[in-house]
């Protein structure tokens, strides 16, 4: 059953046709992958998918119900959330504090502050409940996006990118995180450069280029697809 469903989505801006009649569904339970190469489209899907861009013309549905046009705190409180490619954080807050700001989407405060400190640890900041974010490396400062995803305690997440700028190593405890979410029961979406880390974890794939959807399938399909081989102009898709 499908838990999201993008319904010919175009977004023009001027005289740029950044998305064009882009369709596809989202299965319960699944790792969809969403990949294409630099300004494909994909941040654009994601913007309009999580109530942050109006998309020009298209629906999106989620758990049967439309959703264009509401606004991603409603959708948050739907069970429907996104991380950020940029890290998103207050300079002056906690991660504890910042976490708990997601955690009170469901919980009155006493019960957020204390799942909040739960999802940090869950993902492995427990130690670093009171730094500031601008304090964190990279990785930390993706897991700390995740967290924030987490404690809005999500039936689906959008993650944006949260492997770019990660050695291959440090990809492992988000990719694990994520792993553990999705056997939770979390549907998971993800735009990812990293082409073996989205290989690795996606069990299915949509492929965009220059606003287009130009194939969709399992990551064994996508890696054989003749469109997908040109759109990389040749990149090694290897995982
Ligand atoms: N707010 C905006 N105003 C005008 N043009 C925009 C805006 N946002 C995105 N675009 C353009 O839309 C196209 C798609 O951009 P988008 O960021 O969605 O691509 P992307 O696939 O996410 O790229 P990347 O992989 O580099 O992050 C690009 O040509 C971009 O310049």
């Amino acid at each position: 059953m499908a838990i999201l469903e993008v319904d010919n989505i175009s977004k023009r801006f001027g005289g740029l046709l950044a998305l064009n009649d882009v369709s596809f569904g989202v299965e319960k339970g699944e790792i969809l992958g969403i990949i294409g190469p630099n300004g494909a489209g994909k941040t654009t899907l994601f913007g309009v998918v999580s109530g942050f861009i109006a998309p020009s013309s298209g629906d999106v549905r989620f758990d049967g119900q439309r959703i264009t046009g509401i606004s991603p705190d409603r959708l948050t409180r739907c069970g429907l959330v996104r991380s950020f490619q940029i890290v998103q954080t207050f300079a002056d807050m906690t991660t504890l504090e910042v976490v708990t700001t997601a955690a009170l989407t469901r919980r009155p405060l006493r019960q957020a502050i204390d799942y909040a400190a739960e999802v940090l640890t869950r993902v492995g900041l427990g130690a670093k409940l009171d730094e500031t974010p601008a304090t964190l490396s990279l990785q930390d400062k993706k897991l700390l996006e995740v967290a924030k995803c987490v404690a809005t305690d999500p039936q689906c997440i959008l993650l944006d990118e949260v492997m770019a700028g990660l050695t291959m190593a440090e990809t492992e405890a988000p990719m694990a995180i994520i792993r553990e979410l999705n056997s939770s029961g979390v549907t998971i979406v993800m735009v990812e450069h990293v082409m073996p880390v989205i290989m690795r974890m996606a069990t299915r794939m949509v492929v965009i280029n220059f606003g287009e959807k130009i194939a969709e399938g399992t990551p064994d399909e996508i890696i054989k697809d003749r469109k997908v081989i040109d759109a990389y102009f040749g990149e090694h898709l290897d995982a």
